[in-house]
């Protein structure tokens, strides 16, 4: 696929997070810019991956085939309205990555320029092993879809999806979830600490299992999940107990309440912005 110019509205943890995966995945760091107002992230992102940087948003979007915006859902309707008062999108592609801002207030934002593609990223892309669900409305062209796609497939798997409100089932499911499996990680690792282990050897055994599970679940895609963790608990074991517990204790409804927590905010940032 043709190369095209990318560039990065606000230069915070997930647009590095992009960028990292996408250098280190041969995308020539030449066509990728970053604007951000003040200098340390742009600094650190020439450095680290050799790409321009600006602290003009207006340079930054002319400079790019692919726009990305990147600020905070906060701040995304000022920054749309400074481009479309001092640049011409015609020819762009539009790419938001900020949670709870809906497709058709994207839309609004950016004075009714439609070639615009609402993504949902995450964190691990840095690794390319990013998850990132993607809509675009009808107005986008096939070609375009292809291209915001191709880019994203190089920091990790992407799934597109039917309708806007299920990019808040991306945010649930994958966007914010590494929060949630870091969180777990945490606890675990803490608890083995007051086990006696050093942090080190704690955290060592909680991320290689970590690492171990999501690569059984990824390896035997036509075993359920449900079935992994039978291979695991033996009748009248210790898995048995500590399962026992969680379900006692409702780790499924707790999960459940979690996610439905994030599509809430979700839905309330797309009224508040
Ligand atoms: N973090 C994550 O895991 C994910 C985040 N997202 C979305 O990504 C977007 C960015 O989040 P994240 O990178 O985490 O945020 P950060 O807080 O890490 O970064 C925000 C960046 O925006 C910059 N900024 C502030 N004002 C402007 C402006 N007017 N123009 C350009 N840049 C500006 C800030 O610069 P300065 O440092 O100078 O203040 C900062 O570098 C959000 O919309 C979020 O919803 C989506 C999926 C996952
Ligand atoms: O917490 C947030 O709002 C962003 C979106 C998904 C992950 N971080």
């Amino acid at each position: 696929m043709q190369a095209r110019k990318l560039s990065f509205i606000g230069a915070g943890n997930m647009p590095r997070s992009i960028i990292s995966g996408l250098v280190n995945g041969g995308y020539d760091p030449k066509l990728i810019t970053a604007s951000n107002p003040s200098t340390p992230k742009l600094d650190a992102l020439s450095k680290d991956f050799g790409i321009n940087t600006t602290q003009s948003n207006v340079e930054a979007c002319e400079a790019g085939d692919v726009v990305i915006l990147s600020v905070k859902p906060q701040i995304m309707a000022a920054t749309c309205a400074d481009l479309i008062e001092k640049t011409s999108l015609d020819g762009k592609i539009m790419v938001s990555i900020a949670a709870g801002i809906t497709t058709d207030r994207l839309i609004e934002m950016l004075g009714d320029y439609d070639q615009v593609v609402r993504t949902m990223p995450n964190t691990p892309s840095s690794l390319s092993k990013g998850m990132t669900g993607l809509y675009a409305p009808d107005s986008v062209a096939q070609s375009d879809r292809d291209f915001v796609a191709h880019v994203m497939n190089h920091v990790g798997k992407t799934l597109w999806v039917k309708e806007d409100s299920q990019i808040n089932t991306v945010i649930a499911a994958a966007g914010s979830s590494p929060a949630y499996l870091y969180l777990f990680a945490q606890a675990m690792q803490d608890e083995a600490i007051k086990m006696g282990l050093s942090k080190d050897d704690s955290r060592l055994l909680v991320q290689q299992a970590l690492l171990g599970s999501a690569e059984m679940i990824c390896h035997n895609p036509d075993l359920e999940i449900s079935e992994l963790r039978a291979q695991v608990t033996s009748k009248g074991g210790t898995t048995h107990e500590a399962v026992r517990t969680f379900q006692e204790n409702n780790l499924e409804a707790i999960v459940s309440k979690a996610m439905q927590a994030a599509v809430a905010r979700a839905i309330e940032m797309s009224s508040d912005f």
